[in-house]
């Protein structure tokens, strides 16, 4: 059963990269970037990108660990899934990606399989952010790292009011102008409702966790949450 949050994703799929690019000014591309090297993947490794959406982490991932390694985007949109099927189609990533269909919260892998993993804008659109931590924390190998990329609340006012200001009024307009104002409206009640860095370091550290740390990134407007199992 398709469930509200599959819904948004999938009717945005037709325009989410153009309009990441868009609003973004391109930036999402750099915070992108961070985070996969914040994963520490690296050559021959088998990594994992969590909703991986279009395939902009896993595409980056792939590029990472190299033609010896192993790439899985797994996602629950298949129209978003398509979209990263055919971006790999011509791009052409070595390796050659594995795209799951699947919820994160009920992973269809074994154990301790992965060396590093990312999650992009993935863990405040979950419906429980503890078992979608602990499902990452089960496949992770001992010793490995991921990187949770997602907006986060600046702690400074000015910072705040500006964010607010851009997404209600600046991204909620040009997504109106294509017919997609109430998916893009959900950004910001969404990021309420999303526990800020301490809290998310919190919740790493109740799954088993050895090491959390977040880090705020476009001056606290997004974040990374870089968590360790040992
Ligand atoms: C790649 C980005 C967002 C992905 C994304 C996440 C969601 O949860 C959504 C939910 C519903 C619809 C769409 C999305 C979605 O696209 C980040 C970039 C896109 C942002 C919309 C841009 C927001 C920018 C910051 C608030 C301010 C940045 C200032 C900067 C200096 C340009
Ligand atoms: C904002 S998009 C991010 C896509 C991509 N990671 C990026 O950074 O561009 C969020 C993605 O999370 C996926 N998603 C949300 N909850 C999910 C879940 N429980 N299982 C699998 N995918 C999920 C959505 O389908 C969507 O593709």
């Amino acid at each position: 059963m398709t469930n509200e949050i599959q819904s948004i994703f999938n009717r945005i799929a037709p325009v989410y990269d153009q309009l990441n690019d868009w609003l973004s000014l391109g930036q999402h591309r750099i915070w992108k970037e961070m985070a996969v090297k914040w994963s520490a993947g690296k050559p021959g490794d088998t990594a994992l990108d969590l909703c991986c959406g279009s395939g902009d982490l896993a595409l980056r991932l792939a590029r990472r660990v190299g033609a010896t390694g192993k790439v899985y985007g797994v996602d629950f949109s298949p129209n978003l899934l398509e979209k990263a099927k055919e971006r790999s189609q011509k791009q052409y990533p070595q390796p050659a990606i594995i795209w799951v269909e699947a919820d994160v919260l009920n992973l269809p892998f074994e154990d301790n399989q992965f060396d590093a993993a990312t999650m992009g804008y993935g863990l405040r659109n979950v419906k429980d952010i503890s078992r979608s931590l602990q499902e990452l924390y089960r496949v992770l190998k001992p010793g490995a790292k991921a990187a949770i990329l997602d907006f986060h609340r600046p702690s400074n006012p000015q910072l705040r009011a500006f964010q607010q200001l851009y997404l209600d009024g600046f991204v909620v307009p040009v997504a109106n102008y294509l017919g997609l104002k109430e998916e893009y409206a959900y950004i910001s009640p969404s990021l309420d409702r999303f526990p800020v860095g301490r809290e998310q370091i919190e919740l790493a550290r109740q799954v088993g966790f050895a090491v959390a740390t977040h880090y705020p990134i476009v001056n606290g407007m997004m974040g990374v949450l870089v968590v360790s199992k040992f």
